[in-house]
């Protein structure tokens, strides 16, 4: 059980630092905070899911997250949900599309450079195991 949670503590420590360094790129500002409902009242009609870096962060520290696999799943629903609400020619659409795909490519070349195989193999063996 001790062996699980540091393997757990370890878990969240690497995801808080991958968060951190997406919050502090510029290029990812619009997906620092929730949508603000009170500027875009029809966010929530077009996305059901809203999700954002602070959330993430969030979660992290509830211990959502036991495989990074899980982490991504949520990291996707950002840039996903950018690209469903800004579908349009409009070059404001195109903008925040060209930063989602952006996001999504630098969180892949991320996990892919610095999770280790062996690491997340383990993570999801406690998974199953609950
Ligand atoms: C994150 C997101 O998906 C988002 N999309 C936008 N799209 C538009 O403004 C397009 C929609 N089509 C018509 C022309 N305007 S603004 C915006 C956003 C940016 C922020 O800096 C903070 C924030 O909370 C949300």
């Amino acid at each position: 059980e001790d062996q699980e949670e540091a393997v757990l503590r370890e878990l969240r420590l690497f995801l808080r630092n991958v968060t951190e360094r997406l919050t502090l790129d510029r290029r990812f500002k619009a997906f620092t905070k929730p949508v603000d409902i009170e500027e875009v009242p029809d966010y929530l009609m077009v996305i059901k899911k809203p999700m954002d870096l602070s959330t993430l962060l969030t979660n992290i520290d509830e211990h959502k997250y036991v495989t990074v696999g899980e982490f991504m799943s949520d990291t996707d629903l950002i840039w996903q949900n950018a690209l469903e609400y800004n579908p349009d020619s409009d070059p404001m659409d195109r903008h925040i599309r060209h930063r989602a795909c952006a996001l999504k490519d630098t969180v892949r070349a991320i996990i892919k450079d610095e999770l280790d195989e062996d690491f997340e193999r383990v993570c999801e063996e406690i998974k199953e195991s609950r």
